[in-house]
């Protein structure tokens, strides 16, 4: 596979075990190549009656996945992480083409993708409730149930990682799950329920319907779905969220970012740029969790300035196939305009741009199509603008400066989101008080933008709720029922 070749021939809806062509309708999408701006699938968005029938497979797959034991899943979904490591570079490759990222860092996502699959299995193995003791030696017991059909809604950043976060604990806790990409990225999902399939999951255990927002509305009003996981912006979980509570279905909403990244003068400089660059630039600075708003403190401000302005020039921009590349394009047009417009409104507001902000054309002629701009370090920035109140998702740094510790948290906590935050410095005390009093639902110190899958992620505020990694998950994957035995005689009140 190289850039500019990939055409999707299957049918990029999964059903009862196999690609399907949807039963209807409810219009049709393009998805393209960021690199180039080629069209490389036209498919239909599933209407109603492919969603019903997506559900009705799911319900039959339920009832016999429900009843395996939390060993048997474990095996499935071991042998399902060990074929998307032997898929590795496949999956990577479709990933880059339909979203843009480099291949370097597509790598990494599907690494983190399996070891999801690979902690859920663990986890299934291990599942238990609680034994509680009652006088006259009655007692209790915690059983944890799964839920039933889940339905996960992903955005288009990290189309396969967000299918595998979402999809090893539901069925790790017994659940089966409909899974409805970005239409921007329908593409890399299907080998991950292929993969689900190859190993030995039930047919119609994990289905994929396409489309756009009708899709969506579909999944989350169907009565026999138990609960919906979503990722995307702000305004689409507000709807997510009144449509499940018209069904009182339990919600995870992983939402959008401005976050803090908190430099202080003690940090160990070299350590911070890096941060710095992970926290704005990864995936073409299309991450939720990005620390977009850089705090730096006065004393290092020039420094630090000069060094993360270097570094950010040095970023190897163009076909994001290529090994050297770390930056590809944006996901399409309408959204490098929109960042490009981010950028224009930060200078007519007195920013100034350092570096980039610009369009980027590589010279190899059949990338001149694509979607590229050049990273941009914006300073001058006050928290009144634009650039420094809206999430951007895209690579553009605004660069702050604070004198105080108590003056910086003030202002990092001055926003309606809490996804993530950061703070770099060598003073311990310093970085648990700093990050103690940080109202975020993802904090590092001294790092930005690792995701071990062993740490719970997700936000505060309208960053949503819920949770994703981590053990706490299952606990959103899954009920409690608690049943109680009376060892003695019934003592009637009548
Ligand atoms: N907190 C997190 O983990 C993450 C959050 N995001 C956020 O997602 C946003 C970017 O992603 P987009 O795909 O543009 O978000 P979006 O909200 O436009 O779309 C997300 C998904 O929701 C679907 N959708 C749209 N309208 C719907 C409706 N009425 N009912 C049901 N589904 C509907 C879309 O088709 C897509 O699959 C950013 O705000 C970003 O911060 C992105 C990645 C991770
Ligand atoms: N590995 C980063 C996860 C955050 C996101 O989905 O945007």
């Amino acid at each position: 596979m190289s850039t500019g070749t990939f055409v999707v021939s299957q049918p990029l809806n999964y059903r009862g075990g196999a690609r399907v062509e949807p039963a209807d309708s409810s219009g049709i999408e393009k998805a393209f190549e960021p690199a180039t701006g080629r069209v490389i699938a036209t498919f239909a968005c599933s209407g109603e009656k492919e969603v019903n029938l997506a559900v009705q497979d799911a319900k039959a797959a339920f009832k016999i996945w429900s009843q395996k034991s939390g060993m048997e899943r474990c095996r499935i979904l071991l042998e399902a992480a060990r074929l998307i490591r032997e898929r590795r570079d496949e999956i990577a490759k479709v990933e880059t083409i339909n979203n843009g990222k480099s291949i370097f860092e597509a790598r990494f996502d599907i690494d983190i993708s399996s070891q999801s699959l690979e902690y859920y299995a663990g986890l299934a193995a291990s599942m238990a409730g609680e034994h509680i003791q009652l006088p006259g030696g009655s007692f209790g017991y915690t059983r944890r149930e799964p839920l039933g059909v889940c339905v996960g809604i992903g955005a288009w950043n990290y189309p396969f990682q967000i299918a595998c976060w979402k999809s090893a604990p539901a069925l790790a806790c017994g659940n089966a799950m409909i899974f409805k990409p970005s239409p921007f990225t329908p593409v890399s999902v299907l080998l991950l329920a292929e993969i689900y399939t190859e190993a030995g999951v039930p047919p119609g255990l994990f289905n994929v319907v396409q489309g756009g927002a009708a899709t969506g509305q579909f999944l989350c009003q169907h009565h026999d779905v138990a609960k919906v996981s979503f990722t995307g912006s702000v305004p689409t979980g507000t709807k997510i969220m009144e449509m499940s509570a018209k069904g009182i279905k339990p919600v995870t909403l992983e939402l959008g970012g401005k976050s803090p990244l908190i430099i202080f003068s003690d940090c160990d400089m070299e350590n911070a740029v890096k941060g710095a660059l992970m926290a704005n630039f990864l995936t073409q600075g299309e991450v939720c969790c990005n620390g977009t708003r850089v705090f730096v403190q006065k004393e290092i401000l020039d420094k630090f300035t000069e060094e993360v302005v270097k570094q950010t020039q040095r970023i190897k921009i163009g076909d994001p196939l290529l090994e050297d590349t770390r930056m590809g394009p944006l996901i399409n047009r309408p959204h490098l305009e929109r960042v490009l417009g981010f950028v224009k409104v930060a200078k007519q507001q007195g920013a100034k741009v350092l570096c980039g902000g610009d369009l980027y054309v590589p010279e190899d002629p059949k990338l001149k199509d694509g979607y590229y701009m050049r990273p941009c370090i914006l300073t001058n920035c006050r928290d009144d603008m634009t650039c420094v109140k809206e999430e951007i998702f895209g690579p553009v740094m605004s660069i702050l400066s604070f004198d105080t510790e108590a003056e910086v948290l003030e202002r990092a906590n001055d926003t309606s989101f809490g996804l993530a935050a950061g703070v770099f410095t060598r003073d311990i005390q310093r970085a648990h008080r700093v990050v103690a009093e940080l109202q975020a639902g993802m904090c590092f110190i001294n790092n930005y933008n690792v995701s071990p899958v062993e740490l719970p992620f997700g936000g505060y505020k309208k960053s949503g709720f819920g949770r994703e990694n981590g053990r706490v998950t299952i606990e959103y994957y899954s009920q409690l029922k608690t049943v109680c035995v009376e060892m003695g005689d019934v003592e009637s009140a009548f």
